[in-house]
Order: C-alpha cells, then structure tokens, then sequence
C-alpha cells in the first residue's frame, strides 16, 4: 500500500484564483480519496483552448478559485472505499466526459454524455458537494472532474481509465482531450464515409485529428480552412488535399460560395473547430444541399448563440455537435491507444512545446501564438 494513502498529501499546483489572471503556483494540499472516488499522481498534462476559455471568464460554468486542466495522464496513488476498478501504480488517463456504464446515458447506446456525475463536475464539486483540493486556508474548485495542474488531484472513479503502462504518459495524456475530440468526431459522431468530401474550419489540435479521422475513413477530398497560413503544412501533413485561408480570397468572394464551386454542390461532412459562431454558420451553409451534415465542436463563449435560415436545414442540411468526439473513455481509448503503439495513429505529432509546471503560463503564452499545436506539462 502506498506510504500516503489515507492521508493528505501536499504538493505543488497551478491555481486560477481569479479570473483572466495568470495562475499561480502554490503548494496545496490534497485530501485522500473518499468512497468511489481515486487519488492520481499526474505525470503530464496538455493545455486545452477549453481551459484557457474558462480562466478568461467566458465559461458560465467557471467557478475560482480552482484547478484547472483536463488532458492529462497519471499513476493511481490510492483508491477509496468500494473502488475495485483501480489498484495503486496504475497507469491512466483522466476523463472529463466519465463513464459509468449504469446510467440512463451510458446504456443508451446512444451517446457518450455519461450523466451520473456531470451536475458535480460542471459545479466544480466531488459527488459528495464537498471538494479535495485547500490553498492557503481555502478551498478550491475541482474542474472538469479532473484538475490536471496538480501534481496529485482526487477524482471520481467515473473519471478515468486504464491504459497500456507501456504507453508514455507525455504523449498518451493528449488522449485526455483534443485528439480523441477529433478524431472521434470525424469516426464516431459524423461517421464519414469513404469517398466522401470533408472539410474542417480551425487547424488547430482539434482540427489536425479531424484530418486524421478523416484519412482514416478514406475520405476522398479533404479541404483545411485557417486564417494563419502556417496552417497550411500543418494540414497538409495531416492528409489535408486543400488548404483555404478565407482571408486571402477576393473581396467579392465568400468562403462558402468558394466551398460549394469547388465541390459541385457543398461538402457532405464539415466540422467547426474554431469556437467561433459565424464561423459555425459557414460550416453548415458549406454543406451539401440534401445530405451535407456539419459537426460543431469548437465552445463558444457564454452569451453567443448560433443562427442560419431555418431553409438550411428544410433543404437536408443537418446540424450537430460532438463531445470528446462522441468516444466513451474507458470503452474506447484502450484500443486507441493500441493503435497508436502499433504506429497506426498519430500522437506525437501534434506535440510542438514542452513546460515544466513552474512555466505552466509559458505555455498558455504557447498555446496562444499560431505556432503552437499541443503544449504539454511536465507535472514533475
Ligand atoms: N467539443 C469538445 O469536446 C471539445 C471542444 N474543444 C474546442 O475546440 C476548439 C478548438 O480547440 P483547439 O484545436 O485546442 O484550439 P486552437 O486554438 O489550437 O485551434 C483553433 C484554430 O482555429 C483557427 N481559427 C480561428 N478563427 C478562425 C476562423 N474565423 N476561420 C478559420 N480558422 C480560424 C485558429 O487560428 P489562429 O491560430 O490564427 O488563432 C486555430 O488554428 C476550441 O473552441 C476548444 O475549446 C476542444 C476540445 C474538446
Ligand atoms: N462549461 C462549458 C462547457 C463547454 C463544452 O462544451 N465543453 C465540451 C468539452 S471542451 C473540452 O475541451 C464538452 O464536452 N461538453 C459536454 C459537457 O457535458 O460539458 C460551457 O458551459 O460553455
Ligand atoms: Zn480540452
Ligand atoms: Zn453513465
């Protein structure tokens, strides 16, 4: 048994106290796991566009002071009572879409949104409404059920999974978030088909692993769309065919017009992985009159709304959106990650800059410059 289980352990961490500040690192203290409930040690953590969005106070579900960070990886620490699930040096992935296997949701077959925890996660609060993490004096907010800027956080046994011990957990954290998002939307949620035209708004982590899925699927066309020319490359090593930068077209000309000329009619499958509501509007006009279904994936900020001339839709266009990419975490990232060290998925590629948690704001720093893909902590 671990030296430390069943007793507070204090460690360093990243804590938003506030927000649209830079976080702070503190020693904080963790409190052992309580029933159904396990305690990781984290290894390495990616920062997400989402969590950026929450600290900048946009996310109506932003509660500080808190841990934030949602894609990472770590070793099981101790376990709480009644957890049979895990045992002590594990190596997992944390889930902040859970998965219970019993809830309405769960056995739905129908979605990945396993709702027996969501109403705590998203008040940033343990099943039991009370939290794990204290700073000086007080209590902090967990996130996304995950709080990754901790070396040690306490999470549901819901909200992880076990993988391959032989996987590393600097790549295999990016499972956590952007690249099971994408890759899952394009495979799971839209389910593009071979032969099939695709295009993909924001080339960004989130958008490169929609390429991938969509190689994957054998789609024939694959059109990449980003304002930064940089992205250009970026795509094209993803599998893009085409890259477009809306910006560079001539004043008269609109990306959607543009979309629908060169593809006789419209997409079937686009995705938005931008966040940006206009942006959403074009994804979906850009679709196939009859059959094109657009995926949204990017969040958009408290207050935005979506909108289009209901026509779009009369005339079979579909709207839809995915979460985590439509994946159940311990059902399906086993077998990713199995591809992957066969060589059959990519994870490294995506990995542009390294931090180590004292320069976890250099890394926001990264992830806000366009030459930034992934950027992962190291929790050490
Ligand atoms: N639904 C889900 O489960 C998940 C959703 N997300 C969300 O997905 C989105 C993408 O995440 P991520 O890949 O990490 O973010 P990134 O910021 O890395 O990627 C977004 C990309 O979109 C580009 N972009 C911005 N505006 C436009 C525009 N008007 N037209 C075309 N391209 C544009 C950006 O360009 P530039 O570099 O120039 O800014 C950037 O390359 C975010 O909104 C994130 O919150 C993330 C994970 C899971
Ligand atoms: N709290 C946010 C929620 C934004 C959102 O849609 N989150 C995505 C994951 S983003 C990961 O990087 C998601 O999975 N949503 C489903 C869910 O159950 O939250 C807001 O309210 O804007
Ligand atoms: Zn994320
Ligand atoms: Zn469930």
């Amino acid at each position: 048994m671990s030296p430390t289980a069943g007793k507070p352990i204090t460690c360093k961490a990243a804590v938003a106290w506030e927000a649209s500040k830079p976080l702070s690192l503190e020693t904080v203290e963790v409190a052992p796991p309580k029933a159904g409930e396990v305690r990781v040690k984290i290894t390495w953590t990616g920062l997400c566009h989402t969590d950026y969005y929450t600290l900048s106070g946009n996310d109506p579900e932003g509660a500080f002071p808190a841990i934030l960070g949602h894609e990472g990886a770590g070793i099981v620490e101790s376990v709480g009572e009644g957890v049979t699930e895990f045992k002590e040096g594990q190596s997992v992935i944390l889930l902040y879409t859970a998965e219970c296997k019993q809830c309405k949701f769960c056995k739905s077959g129908k979605t990945n949104l396993c709702q027996s925890i969501r109403a705590y996660t998203g008040r940033g609060v343990m099943p039991d409404e009370t939290k794990r993490f204290t700073c000086k004096g007080k209590e902090l907010f967990h996130f996304m059920g995950t709080s990754t800027f901790s070396q040690y956080t306490v999470v549901s046994q819901y909200s992880l999974v076990a993988v391959d011990d032989r996987a590393p957990q600097e790549k295999t954290c990016l499972l956590g978030c952007g690249i099971t998002t994408g890759y899952g939307a394009a495979t799971k949620t839209a389910k593009v088909e071979e032969g099939s035209t695709v295009a993909v708004f924001g080339i960004g982590c989130v958008g490169l692993a929609v390429l991938e899925g969509a190689v994957h699927s054998k789609a024939s066309r694959i059109i990449a769309i980003d304002l930064n020319d940089e992205k250009e490359a970026w795509a094209k090593k993803f599998g893009a065919t085409d890259f477009i930068n809306p910006s560079k077209l001539p004043k008269d000309k609109k990306i959607v017009d543009h979309l629908v000329e060169l593809t006789d009619g419209g997409l079937d499958y686009t995705f938005d992985c931008t966040g940006n509501v206009k942006v959403m509007r074009d994804a979906l006009e850009a679709c196939h009159k009859g059959w094109g279904v657009s995926t949204i994936i990017g969040v958009a900020a408290a207050g935005q709304e979506i909108s289009t001339r209901p026509f779009q839709l009369v005339t079979g266009r579909k709207w839809q959106g995915s979460a985590f990419g439509g994946v159940k975490g311990k059902t399906d990232l086993p077998g990713i990650i199995e591809k992957y060290m066969n060589k059959q998925f990519k994870i490294d590629e995506y990995i542009t800059h390294h931090v180590k948690l004292d320069d976890i704001n250099k890394g926001f720093d990264y992830m806000k410059s366009g030459d930034c893909i992934r950027c992962v902590t190291d929790m050490s």
